[in-house]
This record gives structure tokens, C-alpha cells and sequence, in this order.
């Protein structure tokens, strides 16, 4: 098909499923999208109507690459300076004041302390983003994505990690790679270089309250996104048969307070580092507290509840190399009986050609990060099979599930070994 034909084609495209998702957010009575203070923060759409949404995405971001042509997208993509004029935003608080009111460039200078030439412009960059509004000249107001940021402190502080840890991380990491080619250890990465340290990058972010607490806040805001609510994992999966489950850097334990909640018969262990086992005990409601105990385990080191039925891992994996992943599915070896089950919850990432280059973004973004900051990665379906595989024969993979709206998969795999325990 030739370009211009694609380019109605996808005009139509865009057409088609915008009238639809209107359609339907004026039969409910919900406000339409809107870039000024005010608009909802996001589309919350049943899974039926967020595929228009995703389709117009889809056509639209088709659609620029081809009105830009192959220079106008190798130029427009590298948009680092977004994330100076976020940093600048957020650091200085620049949006620091109510929506509706306006502010001149001298005011914000005044009320964050920089200079009046760096608020204008980083301002005005991050307006061509519709982040800020100038009504009239030198005059500042707020569009619907600066108000956000004072009206959800996470964000705020997910603005600071990603522009103060992932993003210089980032910039160094072709420098790392260069230095240490293939590493897969966890403190030789872009993060080490950029924030010259010899620490891996969980341990260098705790040793300052500050950036603790911030890293903490974005992982919060993240795990609140649609798609990740435990219930995809607990209601998907069939429980039949299983009495005993630990989840191995469980953090708080809100998927074993879920599990628990739901199969009154379960009893659940969650581990993690000695800080988070004590303030996960005193989050449990009383209950469920006789099945959802903590424990305080190092997964670098043999498990010791042997013989339970199911041992889980959410999130865990993708922030390891596959020699470390490796360390932690052997240390298991020593507890599993004959027909125990390893499931871990977390991305799978499907072979390419799949998914839309719009939905496959945000996946090779997250895959990127491990890299960044850990030597880590995001897998594919082939790619865990092979970690199980090289960890231990007796490993068998049983495949993965994707429930629908869900981010994370559900993969598999069983011990066919002998009992160890
Ligand atoms: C990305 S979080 C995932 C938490 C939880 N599974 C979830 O999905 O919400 C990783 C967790 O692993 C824990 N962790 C890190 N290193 C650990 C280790 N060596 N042994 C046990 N837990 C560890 C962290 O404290 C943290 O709670």
C-alpha cells in the first residue's frame, strides 16, 4: 500500500475510534480528555472500550512517523531535553501553584529562587509538551500535566527518580558497556558511572533517605497502575490442591493478603530483607495473620521452608542478570519436593511483531531500565524457559499466561527432581 493511502488509512482509523470512545464517555457522563486543569488524570475505560483508545494511539503514533518522515523521526525522538525541563520543573517547583491562578516568569523565578531566564526557558520547552499554558506573553498558567504533578505527590516524586537516577544513568550507560562489555554484574552499570559509586544501585539509592524514599514513592505509584492489582495473579490461577505458598521477596505481602483472602484454606510465608519483613508483619489485617506470616530471608541462600506447594516470585527476576536469576532458582532446589511449583509474575515479552511499536514501547523502556541500573532484563517467553533450564534440569517449564488486562504474565514452571526436602 502506498504511503498515501496509509495516510487516509490511518486518518480514517483515528476517526473511527475517537467518535467511538466519545460515544461512550458521554453515555456515562464522563468528562472528555482535555488539556486544561481539571481533565481526568487518565481514561479508566473497560477493557472493551480501551481498545479504541488504543487503536486511535496506535494509528496516531503511525501516523506522525510517516507526516515526519525518516529525518523529522530520527530528529523529533530525541527528546532529552523534556526531561532537563521536567527535572527543572519538579526540582524548583515550578508548578508550585494552584491551578486557575497564573504566574509571570519573574514570580516563579522569585518563588523557587532561579533565575528568571532558566524558568522561561524551561517552561516554554516543556509547553511545546502541553506542560504549562502561556495565555499571554510572559504570563503562566497551568495545563491538565502541570497541575498533575502538585495534585499527586507520587508523580512528583516519580518525576525525580526517573530525572535524577534513570535518565543520567542512561546517558552512561553505552560507557559502561564499553568499559565492562556484557557484564551481568549489578554494579557495573550506567548508574555506577553516572553516580560514581562502586554499590549496586538498590544499596546506592538506600544509603540517602531522600532518594530512598523517592525511588519507594515511583515504585508505589507504578504498582497502583492499572494492570498490576494482585487480583490478575489470584484470580487467574487455579488453586486446587495447594496449601503452602511463599513469596520470596514479598515485600508488605499484598499479594499473599489477596491470596489469603480469597482461599480461606491457604497458608502463606512471606520473605524479604529484615526492614521490610517488620514493617510487612504490621500490615496484615488480624484476619488473615494466622496465614500470611514473614519470615526474613536473603534468596541468595537455601530456602528454608521446605515442602511447600507453591513458591511465587513477582518482580523479582527482571531487576537481576540471568546469573543471579540462576543463584536464586538453585537456592530453591534444597526445599522443593516432587511436583512443587515455581510461579513467578512478572513481564513476558512477546517476540517481535506481536505487539504495535505504541504497545511494545513501554516494555522496551522497562527492558532498558534493568539494563541501566542493574544488568538486568525483561524476557520473553523462550528466554525464561532457558533460565529454568540452565538452573536445573529437573526445572520443567509449563508455559506462560497472559490473564486479559493484566501487565504481568503468569510463567510457570515445576519440579520433576526428586523430593530434596
Ligand atoms: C521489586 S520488589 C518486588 C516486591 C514484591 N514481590 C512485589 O511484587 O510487590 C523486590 C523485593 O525484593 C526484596 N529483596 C531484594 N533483595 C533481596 C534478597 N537478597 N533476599 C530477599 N529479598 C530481597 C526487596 O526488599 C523488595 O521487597
Amino acid at each position: 500500500m502506498s504511503s498515501a493511502s496509509r495516510l487516509s488509512e490511518l486518518a480514517s482509523i483515528i476517526s473511527e475510534n475517537t467518535k467511538k470512545l466519545e460515544e461512550y464517555l458521554a453515555s456515562i457522563n464522563h468528562p472528555l480528555p482535555s488539556l486544561d486543569p481539571g481533565a481526568p488524570l487518565a481514561l479508566m475505560l473497560p477493557e472493551e472500550i480501551t481498545v479504541y483508545q488504543e487503536t486511535a494511539l496506535d494509528a496516531a503514533t503511525e501516523l506522525r512517523a510517516l507526516l515526519l518522515g525518516p529525518i523529522g523521526i530520527l530528529q523529533y525522538q530525541a527528546e532529552h531535553n523534556l526531561l532537563i525541563g521536567l527535572q527543572a520543573i519538579n526540582k524548583f517547583k515550578l508548578y508550585d501553584f494552584p491551578p486557575g491562578e497564573e504566574r509571570t516568569f519573574a514570580q516563579l523565578a522569585d518563588q523557587s529562587g532561579v533565575d528568571e531566564d532558566f524558568v522561561r526557558r524551561m517552561i516554554r520547552q516543556a509547553k511545546t509538551s502541553y506542560i504549562f499554558k502561556e495565555p499571554k506573553p510572559g504570563v503562566v498558567a497551568h495545563s491538565a500535566a502541570s497541575s498533575a504533578i502538585g495534585m499527586v505527590p507520587l508523580l512528583s516524586q516519580w518525576l525525580g527518580m526517573v530525572s535524577e537516577e534513570l535518565y543520567p544513568a542512561a546517558s552512561r550507560s553505552i560507557d559502561a558497556q564499553i568499559k565492562w562489555p556484557g557484564s551481568q554484574e549489578p554494579n557495573q552499570t550506567g548508574f555506577n558511572i553516572a553516580h560514581n559509586t562502586d554499590e549496586p544501585t538498590y544499596k546506592a539509592i538506600s544509603a540517602d533517605p531522600r532518594r530512598a524514599q523517592q525511588f519507594a514513592d515511583a515504585m508505589t505509584l507504578f504498582q497502583h497502575s492499572p494492570g498490576m492489582e494482585p487480583s490478575y495473579f489470584v484470580n487467574n490461577y487455579d488453586w486446587s490442591g495447594v496449601s503452602k505458598v511463599v513469596d520470596i521477596g514479598g515485600s508488605h505481602g499484598i499479594v499473599m493478603q489477596e491470596l489469603a483472602s480469597k482461599v480461606p484454606t491457604i497458608e502463606c510465608v512471606v520473605q524479604d530483607v529484615a526492614k521490610v519483613v517488620e514493617e510487612g508483619k504490621t500490615q496484615v489485617p488480624k484476619e488473615i495473620s494466622d496465614r500470611v506470616v514473614f519470615m526474613e530471608h536473603d534468596f541468595f541462600t537455601p530456602q528454608p521452608v521446605k515442602g511447600a506447594d507453591v513458591y511465587f516470585l513477582r518482580w523479582i527476576f527482571h531487576n537481576w542478570s540471568d546469573k543471579y536469576c540462576i543463584d536464586i532458582l538453585r537456592n530453591l532446589v534444597p526445599a522443593l519436593q516432587k511436583g512443587a511449583r515455581i510461579i513467578v509474575n512478572e513481564f513476558c515479552v512477546p517476540p517481535p511483531g506481536v505487539l504495535t511499536p505504541f504497545q511494545e514501547k513501554p516494555l522496551r523502556s522497562f527492558d532498558l531500565v534493568m539494563l541501566e541500573l542493574f544488568n538486568a532484563k525483561e524476557r520473553g517467553g523462550e528466554e525464561w524457559a532457558a533460565l529454568f533450564h540452565a538452573a536445573d534440569e529437573h526445572f520443567v517449564f509449563k508455559g506462560v499466561q497472559f490473564p486479559k488486562g493484566s501487565k504481568l504474565a503468569i510463567i510457570e514452571a515445576c519440579w520433576e527432581g526428586e523430593d530434596s526436602s
